[in-house]
């Protein structure tokens, strides 16, 4: 694919009938091992996916795979600083999607576009529109709250709530929802399976989350954003500052969640990208330059920026 930033880029498509699309007909480190073992399933799936329809339908990714959150022409600039360039990217529903590329590339800008967070800081602007569920995320009429009610983030670092584990996950519930005791417990319990960790905390619900190790911490703030039921999830290198057995629960943990949620992962594991994303963007310099299903990307990659930084040529 050209390095056209100006396209709208569907994993897969062509650039020519990724211009056709039109946003109106979508829906809505040492823990490197081999690629793919986490994900075996999905090469099939995706090249199944990608063949024949992506390439002639317009506005979807394919027939079983519609786009959840459709960037276009998104620009973002930090006062003075144009960090994202003309930003058109499909994110897949119910699939998982990698951003990949060197340090500031622009990666965790794009993902603080999503849900806005970016509009807590001065001077941070954003143009353009992320459409989700045939709305503008950006337009100014948008409810920030019911947004990020939508689209859950969880960060680089752990970040519980100095409270009880429990209330870790009622916390952000009781901002949306009205919910009998019993129904809390059950949401909470809920959440803390979905995060795979309710085994290990069951029996001290009301110890302090930051008594957890990082790992558990990690899944505490993934069972935190899981439990607002969100469409889309947010993980920004989420097992960046883990061990290699804490970062192999988060990734199994990813691939699990993709049956519920349409997820977009920042990682600088091109591994991990591998294992747990259906798909992959790279970026650079404020551009995604390439985009396409994980498999292809990293076996055939068409751009030589993108192949320059899957075989550590740079970055
Ligand atoms: N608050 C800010 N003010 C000004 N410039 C910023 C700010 N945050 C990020 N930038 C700049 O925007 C660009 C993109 O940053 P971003 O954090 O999105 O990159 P990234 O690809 O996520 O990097 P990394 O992989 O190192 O986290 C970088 O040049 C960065 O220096």
């Amino acid at each position: 694919m050209a390095s056209s930033s100006t396209d709208s880029l569907s994993p897969g498509t062509t650039p020519s009938v990724a211009a056709r699309n039109t946003y109106g007909e979508t829906e809505r480190s040492a823990q490197e091992t081999s690629r793919g073992s986490a994900r075996s399933d999905a090469p099939a799936a995706k090249s199944e996916a990608l063949s024949g329809p992506a390439q002639q339908t317009t506005g979807v990714v394919a027939k079983n795979n519609p786009c959840k959150v459709a960037v276009r022409d998104l620009n973002f600039h930090y006062g003075d600083f144009h960090a994202l360039k003309n930003i058109n990217v499909d994110i897949v529903d119910n699939e998982v999607t990698a951003f990949i590329g060197p340090s500031g590339c622009g990666k965790s800008t794009l993902l603080r576009c999503f849900n806005r967070i970016f509009e807590l800081y001065p001077g941070h602007k954003a143009s353009g529109s992320i459409e989700m569920d045939g709305m503008n995320l950006l337009d100014r009429g948008v409810d920030l709250n019911v947004l990020r009610s939508k689209i859950g983030m969880v960060f680089q670092k752990p970040t519980p709530f100095p409270m009880s584990i429990y209330d870790n996950i009622a916390f952000g519930v009781r901002l949306y929802e009205k919910l009998k005791r019993h129904e809390m417990d059950e949401r909470v319990e809920w959440s803390l399976k979905k995060a795979a960790l309710w085994d290990e905390v069951k029996d001290k619900l009301r110890a302090n989350g930051s008594a957890l190790s990082g790992g558990q911490q990690q899944r505490l703030c993934i069972a935190r954003a899981v439990a607002v039921k969100p469409e889309v999830l947010l993980l920004d290198e989420p097992a960046s500052a883990l061990d290699p057995v804490a970062t192999l629960k988060i990734e199994e943990l990813v691939h699990e969640l993709r049956e519920d949620y349409t997820i977009v992962i920042v990682t600088h594991n091109m591994q991990q990208a591998a294992r747990v994303a259906g798909y992959t963007a790279f970026f650079h310099l404020g551009e995604v330059v390439e985009y396409a299903d994980t498999d292809s990307l990293f076996t055939n990659p068409r751009e030589k920026r993108t192949e320059d930084y899957i075989t550590g040529r740079y970055g």
